[in-house]
């Protein structure tokens, strides 16, 4: 048997690509929270905000959705973790469904925890636990378009689109839309906290919105008894708006209690409070997935 003579030439086969390297936090307690999630994966848990971190801001939040791949790379992480969690400002049903969380294969024990805490959604049974609407949200409702037509700060348009109901739970007034979306943020924080006081609510500052919400509870408060709740001796959240500060302070003080964590900021240059805190800043939600994959990866390569 001898060789083919005019055999074309066979190509080189091609190398699987190798996966990018877990980045590396930039401070030593960063480094030390991860080297303690890489050390005992089964031991660790990860936690994402949704808008800004798994999902792109657009100027509609009807509009939003988890970024190509956000939700994949979640899934291809989290059976290899102790638990996963989203703790976001949304309802925890919209966050579901916007981040298309339901049924997805891998995903079977996520944990939605809505209204920055105060909602909660399983994977595992599909139930919703939700605390009665506070009696001040429908006053709010009520009196909110004298007080936008007060403020006078738009042109006729977008006032339509700022309101976000979030099923009767909270109000959400968004200025992206605005002509001048920084200038109406600010002319309506003034008479948006006057509003939500009287009526026993606090105003929660985020990207371009005001929200209008009962108190009691916050990202760091859900965050710290969902850790203790798991178990767990690692942490990583991540989070690209004010309302994560709160996550970031509760991982400060699980850090000080032994428990490994890192700050991740989904970053912007919208907000740069969370940057200035973070271990680890990455380029938006994107960056955020590249970072769940190459943790994937790098835990996945050592099964
Ligand atoms: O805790 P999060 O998951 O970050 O949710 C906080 C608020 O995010 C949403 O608003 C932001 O995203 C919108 C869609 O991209 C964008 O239009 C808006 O400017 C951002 O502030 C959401 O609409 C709010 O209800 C959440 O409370």
């Amino acid at each position: 048997m001898g060789s083919t003579p005019n055999a074309a030439p066979q190509p080189e086969p091609t190398p699987e690509p190798a996966s990018p390297a877990v980045p590396a936090p930039h401070t030593p307690a960063g480094r030390e929270g991860l080297a303690a999630l890489l050390a005992h994966p089964e031991r660790a848990v990860v936690a994402l905000d949704f808008d800004g971190t798994l999902a792109d801001i657009v100027p509609d939040p009807a509009k939003a959705r988890a970024h190509p791949g956000a939700t994949a790379a979640l899934a291809r992480l989290a059976p290899q973790l102790c638990a996963v969690a989203v703790i976001t400002g949304r309802p925890a049903a919209v966050a579901v469904r916007l981040g298309g969380f339901d049924g997805m294969p891998g995903l079977d024990h996520l944990t939605v925890l809505g209204h920055y805490g105060a909602e909660r959604w399983d994977a595992a049974t599909g139930a919703l636990h939700a605390p009665a609407p506070h009696p001040g949200i429908a006053a709010i409702q009520a009196e909110l378009p004298g007080v936008l037509d007060r403020s006078g700060v738009w042109r006729g348009t977008w006032v339509e689109t700022a309101v976000e109901r979030k099923g009767g739970r909270a109000v959400a007034v968004h200025t992206r839309r605005a002509t001048d979306p920084q200038h109406a943020f600010e002319t309506l924080r003034g008479p948006l906290t006057e509003l939500a006081e009287r009526h026993g609510l606090i105003v929660e500052p985020g990207r371009l919105v005001l929200e209008l919400r009962p108190p009691g509870m916050d990202k760091g408060v859900a965050l710290a008894d969902w850790v203790r709740e798991t178990g767990a001796t690692a942490v990583l959240y991540a989070g690209d708006d004010l309302g994560d500060l709160a996550a970031f302070a509760a991982i400060e003080k699980l850090r000080s209690d032994g428990v490994g964590g890192v700050l991740v900021c989904s970053g912007s240059n919208e907000v740069t409070e969370l940057a200035e805190r973070a271990d680890l800043v990455v380029d938006g939600p994107r960056g955020v997935v590249a970072l769940l994959s190459s943790l994937a990866d790098r835990i996945g390569s050592r099964r």
